[in-house]
């Protein structure tokens, strides 16, 4: 099969159109579909002085990728955009292009959907709510829950929570949902990335775990009971483990993702080890999700600097997932995670 991704360059002032223009110079084993506005797109290609022919989506009409070209389906922007300069006027067009690509994934025109940057501040100032792709796709998809995980070669990091504010945290960690999000990474980890009999180490919440309850009750109220029922089904749940201590070969040698309770507790050490080679991942939806580490680096934006490896790896880890989820009876290459060392299928 030929995998079709749907892709999203995210906010126009940032990196992800001029991203998606320079990986479209290479080869790839699949149609690459942009949802954007074509202006943008040759706009960001003459200011990186890069070739790009593009050509009509038509669901109907499989195309492979051939370097220097892309499909698009169009979406009109209100404004010409300006590498660099956000402009409220062009968020509304922010939100067309995933709900658009995403409607295409639900209705089983593309095989898997790949975002760029998106920058959450501006659409927010339009006056529309968004706290990030995750959340919306998840109320596009009309699932009750997903979750985030970052992947790169060496380390899995999901998250209980992810677009939150500290002081909301801990009220949402909840045995519900702990066992909801664990039940969705366990279940991913088994059908999009192989791991037969998942391992995945929990970090505690507070300080050292909580220190016996002295620095924070969480691990002791909802944690640890929370696990130690999960247990019962066979799961292998490391923890609550210190979130300071837990980073290291001994531990993650023997996990296949890290469970982290929020945004910051976990993606900071994920990214300080691969950042510009990670993945994020929605988990739990019923279409394939994939997008960049990083986000809109505005201060690069227009000067065709910016490291696309990140972008690489998420159109290469969604190519993957579509082989794996769309070729019924026949293993792919990259399905032997149990025998393999990296944590990206
Ligand atoms: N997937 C997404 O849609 C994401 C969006 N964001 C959004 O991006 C906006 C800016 O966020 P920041 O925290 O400033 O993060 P950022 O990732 O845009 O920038 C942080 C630093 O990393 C650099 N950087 C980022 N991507 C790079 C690349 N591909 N190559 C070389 N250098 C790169 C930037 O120049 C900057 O110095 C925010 O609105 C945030 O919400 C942030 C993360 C993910
Ligand atoms: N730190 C990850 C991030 O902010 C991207 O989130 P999302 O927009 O993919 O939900």
């Amino acid at each position: 099969m030929l995998p079709r991704l749907a892709i999203t360059p995210g906010e126009p002032a940032g990196i992800g159109p001029e991203l998606l223009i320079q990986l479209a110079q290479q080869h790839w084993d699949a149609e690459l579909v942009a949802f954007a506005d074509p202006q943008l797109l040759k706009q960001r290609a003459a200011a990186i002085n890069t070739p790009i022919t593009l050509h009509s989506f038509n669901p109907l009409a499989p195309r492979a990728h051939q370097a220097s070209n892309l499909s698009v389906q169009p979406i009109e922007m209100a404004h010409a955009s300006k590498p660099g300069e956000l402009d409220v006027r062009n968020a509304a067009y922010v939100v067309n292009t995933l709900a658009e690509a995403c409607d295409a994934n639900l209705r089983g025109d593309c095989h898997a959907l790949v975002t760029g940057p998106v920058q959450k501040s501006i659409i927010n100032d339009a006056g529309i709510p968004f706290s990030g792709h995750t959340e919306f796709f998840q109320q596009r998809c009309k699932v009750d829950k997903v979750v985030m995980m970052l992947a790169s070669t060496e380390l899995r990091v999901a998250l209980v929570t992810t677009h939150l504010p500290l002081n909301k945290v801990s009220a949402t960690i909840t045995a519900t949902e702990l066992t909801r999000v664990t039940e969705i990474l366990h279940s991913a980890l088994q059908q999009d990335f192989g791991c037969e009999n998942p391992r995945i180490m929990v970090l505690g919440l507070n300080p050292h775990a909580g220190e016996g309850g002295h620095m924070g009750r969480e691990e002791i109220d909802v944690i640890e009971p929370c696990l130690a029922t999960l247990r019962q089904r066979g799961w292998q749940l490391q923890g609550p483990l210190p979130a300071d201590t837990a980073f290291q070969a001994k531990y993650l040698d023997q996990s296949d993702a890290v469970l982290a309770m929020y945004h910051d507790q976990g993606l900071p050490v994920l990214k300080y080890q691969s950042f510009g080679r990670a993945v994020n991942i929605t988990l739990g939806l019923p279409i394939i999700r994939t997008s960049v580490d990083h986000g809109t680096a505005l201060d690069l934006a227009g000067k065709g600097s910016a490291d696309c490896g990140s972008f690489a790896e998420a159109l290469h880890l969604a190519i993957s997932m579509s082989r794996h989820r769309f070729t019924v009876h026949q293993k792919p290459e990259h399905q032997e995670p149990e025998k393999q060392k990296g944590k990206t299928p």
